[in-house]
């Protein structure tokens, strides 16, 4: 679970995050919403450590970051997963190298451990005979698997994900929603998405947070997001392609 309370984060005096306060639950996958600009990226940053707030406090299971020695921040950030806005993939890398890496780099097993819990976790993402590609020989959908298995292969407790289904198609982008919360489930992870893309918001919305401005405009879940009446929410919600065809149809019928 991680706690925020009254996040304020700014860059060259201007306040780009006013107050966040909420939380995100453990084994459920958490969206972050919102318009261009709202501070969804710098929200996400600051959760992974990234930036440092000037005002207000993040709590990962009952650990405050700022109150923990630079070394437990070190091993707090190595129990954080990413998958990064277009995959972010190592070119010259295969497809079993890119999963490795994070192993490598973090811990000190033995290369035929590491081996298996590679060809494990790309078993668990249903990647299976690809290990030995280069991330331009595969697809946009398998690219995203790997950036998953990649962020999930030293077991984090947390896992963030930055727009993980942009330039994906309609299909392909609810097989890897689907995938993050099934994996967020069963390895019990609090995942946090940063995300625009409204059909996801409908697949897996358990709790949404809605920036605007800076501020928390809205919290729900992806059925109380229809029923609310905040404008900024539903102005949103509405401006999808998939909901303007709804709420069109709506008019045209009263
Ligand atoms: N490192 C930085 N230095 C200065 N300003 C920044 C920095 N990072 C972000 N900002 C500013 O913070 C504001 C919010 O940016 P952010 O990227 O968080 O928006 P966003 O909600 O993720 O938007 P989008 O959906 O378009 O990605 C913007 O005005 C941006 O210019």
């Amino acid at each position: 679970m991680i706690e925020v309370t009254n996040l304020h984060k700014g860059f060259n005096g201007e306040e780009i995050l006013k107050g966040i306060t909420t939380t995100f639950d453990r084994g459920k996958t958490n969206l972050i919403i919102g318009t261009s600009g709202s501070g969804k990226t710098v929200f996400l940053k600051c959760l992974l450590g990234l930036f440092t707030p000037e005002q207000g406090a993040i709590c990962y299971d009952g650990s405050t970051y700022s109150e923990l020695s630079e070394e437990q921040q070190r091993d707090l950030r190595e129990q954080m997963g990413m998958v990064f806005q277009g995959s972010a993939l190592f070119d010259s890398m295969t497809v079993e190298e890119n999963v490795m890496f994070p192993l490598m780099m973090f811990t000190k097993q033995k290369k035929d451990d590491m081996l298996e819990r590679v060809h494990e976790v790309l078993n668990r993402v249903n990647l299976e005979n690809a290990n030995n590609k280069l991330p331009s020989e595969i697809s946009g959908g398998m690219q995203k698997r790997v950036a998953i298995a990649r962020a999930i292969v030293t077991r984090p407790k947390y896992l963030f994900c930055d727009e993980p289904n942009s330039g994906l198609d309609p299909r392909t982008a609810i097989v890897i929603d689907n995938l993050i919360k099934e994996i967020t489930e069963e390895y019990d992870i609090t995942t946090v998405i940063n995300t625009h893309d409204m059909n996801s918001v409908m697949e897996i919305g358990e709790k949404i947070v809605f920036l605007k401005n800076g501020y928390l405009e809205w919290e729900g879940d992806k059925s109380q997001i229809f029923k609310t009446d905040n404008k900024a929410v539903t102005d949103f919600v509405y401006s999808s392609n998939l909901f303007k065809k709804v709420r069109d149809a709506q008019i045209k019928r009263l």
